[in-house]
Order: structure tokens, then C-alpha cells, then sequence
């Protein structure tokens, strides 16, 4: 054999010198999840180790993760079902808790990257990522909503608007909303492939934002879709769309790849809520190693072509020093 590809995994030393992919705290997003209220601090029942934080809570949050490197967070709020309507009309009134959010982490701490959810699930009385009107989810109508929403985030301080409800059109619609204000700077990360996924079901319970009727496959992916992928990365990328996002990741890493190979854009993949759950269980059960299977999951994302990794591990890998 002139080959012998066992040769250079003889050593650690060597095996280090040979490897491919790399994980870092710069490649992480951090999740969090906001809610009313002082000193809260709730454990997500499905998730644990991922928390409900009030806005003093958050900050001390953001504060910790700076320290450790860990720089960029994803916001998304629990709102009090009481303020949800049709509209979503809160989700951009000055004094909503997700505004006054954005504004506390970015007075505290201006360093740190804020990307902002902008879909109307959290806030709609009926659970959808759009205006419904006889059972249908609205289209050209819910961009309005969605342009108010990127608008108020990009005033609060967002660095990056992070559409995720899967209407046609609203990177576009977005982009131009932002410009007319003079917020040119600020990068919107799109959800282009958001597939109706069983995998959100942990975070629907973080946020008690599950759809009321119905489910979302009117407007989230088909999970038997990949060529459709890049479709909506195509038509994400012309409507100025700076990074493109693939969700959930780890049963997707081929469209991550696929998304990675047809644009020059960074891809971005969401290793989501029921993703963390199934290893949390396994690990509490002691039928997974916990640490191996974390990094492992994460190296899988960034080898399938993720520059961007959204993750609720994100503090812990580092807190570990498991990366
Ligand atoms: N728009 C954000 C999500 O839907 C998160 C889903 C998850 O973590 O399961
Ligand atoms: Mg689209």
C-alpha cells in the first residue's frame, strides 16, 4: 500500500496538523429569551440550561458571555399573552419588552453584535408568522408588519435584523425599509430555509408561541426540499440579504452545503431548540457523552459550510472550555 491514510492520525500532534474544520467562539450566536418582570430567571422545561431572563437578568447574562468571548446573541421575547393581537401591533410600540431590550444590551454594552428576530409568532394572537384572515396567512400584508418590526429594531440599536417568518418578498421589502431611514449599515441575516420543522417544539414552549390552528407549512419549508433552498437563497441574495440561514441544521446539513456551494454569501445554521433537547436528555440519561457529542454536532455545522452557528451550547462549549 503506497497509501495509508491511517498515518496521519497516528499522533495528536499530527491529526492536528491535518485538520480541517475549525470552531471558535466567533463562530457562535447565543440565543436568549426575554421576558417581563425583575430578577426573573425561569428554566425552559424542555430545555435545560436555557433560561427565561428579565431584562436585568439578560444583562448580567450578556455580561458573562462577553467574558468569555462570546459576542453575538439572538434576542427573542415571551410575551404576555394579554398584549398579543392580529396585528402584532406591540412588537414595535416604543415600550415593548423586546425594544427595551436591544436598547438596554446596546447602552450597557455597545460591543456586543445584537441580531433581532423580526417575525410576528411571539406577538400574534393567533401563533402565526403572519396576518390570518379566514385560515390563510396573509403575504404582501404581514411585510407591512414585518417592515414596522425591522424599523423599530434598527432605532433600538440592532446590529442585525434576522427575518425568520418565511413571507415572500420581506428581505427586499426590509432592505428598502431600512435604507428609506438611513440604516444602510445595518446587515439583515435572512432565514432562507426555514423548514416546517418538529424540531421547534422545545422553543414553542420557551415562548408559548405555538401556532393556535393549523400548522406552518403554508409558508415554512418542506422537509423532502432541497433544490427549493436555493431558491429561496437566490431570491434572499438579490433582495440584499447579507448572510443566508439554514434551520434547523443537524437534519440539514446537505442543505447547508448545498446553500454554501451556489452563493458567495456567508451561510448561517441554527442548531435549534429540539436539537439541544434530544442531547440534553440523552446526556442527563448518561446514553451520550456530552462534551464529545456537542463539539461534535458543532464541528458537523461548520464542516457542512456554516460560518455562523446559532446554538443555545454556545455559552457552555466555551464556559467548559470544550472548544
Ligand atoms: N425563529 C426562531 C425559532 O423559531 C427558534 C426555533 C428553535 O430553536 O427551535
Ligand atoms: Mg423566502
Amino acid at each position: 500500500m503506497l497509501q495509508r491514510p491511517r498515518r496521519n492520525r497516528k499522533s495528536e500532534v499530527i491529526r492536528e496538523m491535518v485538520k480541517e474544520t475549525y470552531l471558535s467562539a466567533s463562530n457562535l450566536i447565543l440565543p436568549l429569551i426575554i421576558t417581563e418582570g425583575d430578577n426573573k430567571k425561569i428554566e425552559v422545561a424542555s430545555m435545560p440550561g436555557v433560561y427565561r431572563l428579565s431584562i436585568d437578568n439578560l444583562l448580567r447574562e450578556v455580561e458573562s458571555c462577553l467574558n468569555l468571548g462570546l459576542k453575538a446573541f439572538d434576542l427573542f421575547p415571551n410575551i404576555d399573552e394579554a398584549l398579543k393581537d392580529k396585528y402584532a401591533t406591540i412588537s414595535y410600540h416604543e415600550e415593548c419588552l423586546y425594544l427595551r431590550a436591544i436598547r438596554a444590551i446596546k447602552a450597557r454594552f455597545p460591543e456586543a453584535c445584537v441580531i433581532t428576530d423580526v417575525a410576528m409568532d411571539p406577538y400574534s394572537s393567533d401563533g402565526h408568522d403572519g396576518i390570518v384572515e379566514n385560515g390563510e396567512i396573509l403575504n404582501d400584508e404581514t411585510l407591512e408588519v414585518l417592515g414596522k418590526m425591522a424599523l423599530a429594531h434598527a432605532r433600538s440599536g440592532a446590529d442585525i435584523i434576522a427575518p425568520s417568518d418565511m413571507m415572500d418578498g420581506r428581505v427586499g421589502y426590509i432592505r428598502k425599509m431600512l435604507d428609506d431611514n438611513g440604516f444602510t449599515n445595518i446587515s439583515i441575516m435572512s432565514y432562507s430555509a426555514k423548514y416546517a420543522s418538529a424540531f421547534y417544539g422545545p422553543f414553542r414552549d420557551a415562548l408559548d408561541s405555538a401556532p393556535k390552528f393549523g400548522d406552518k407549512k403554508t409558508y415554512q419549508m418542506n422537509p423532502a426540499n432541497q433544490r427549493e433552498a436555493l431558491i429561496e437563497a437566490a431570491l434572499d441574495e438579490q433582495e440584499g440579504a447579507d448572510f443566508l440561514m439554514v434551520k434547523p441544521a443537524l437534519a440539514y446539513l446537505d442543505v447547508i452545503k448545498l446553500v454554501n456551494d451556489h452563493s458567495n454569501l456567508p451561510v448561517a445554521a441554527y442548531n435549534v431548540s429540539g436539537e439541544y433537547a434530544m442531547v440534553k436528555a440523552a446526556a442527563q440519561k448518561g446514553w451520550l457523552d456530552e462534551r464529545r457529542t456537542i463539539t461534535e454536532i458543532l464541528t458537523s455545522i461548520r464542516r457542512a459550510g456554516a460560518s455562523a452557528i446559532l446554538t443555545y451550547h454556545a455559552k457552555e462549549v466555551l464556559e467548559n472550555r470544550w472548544i
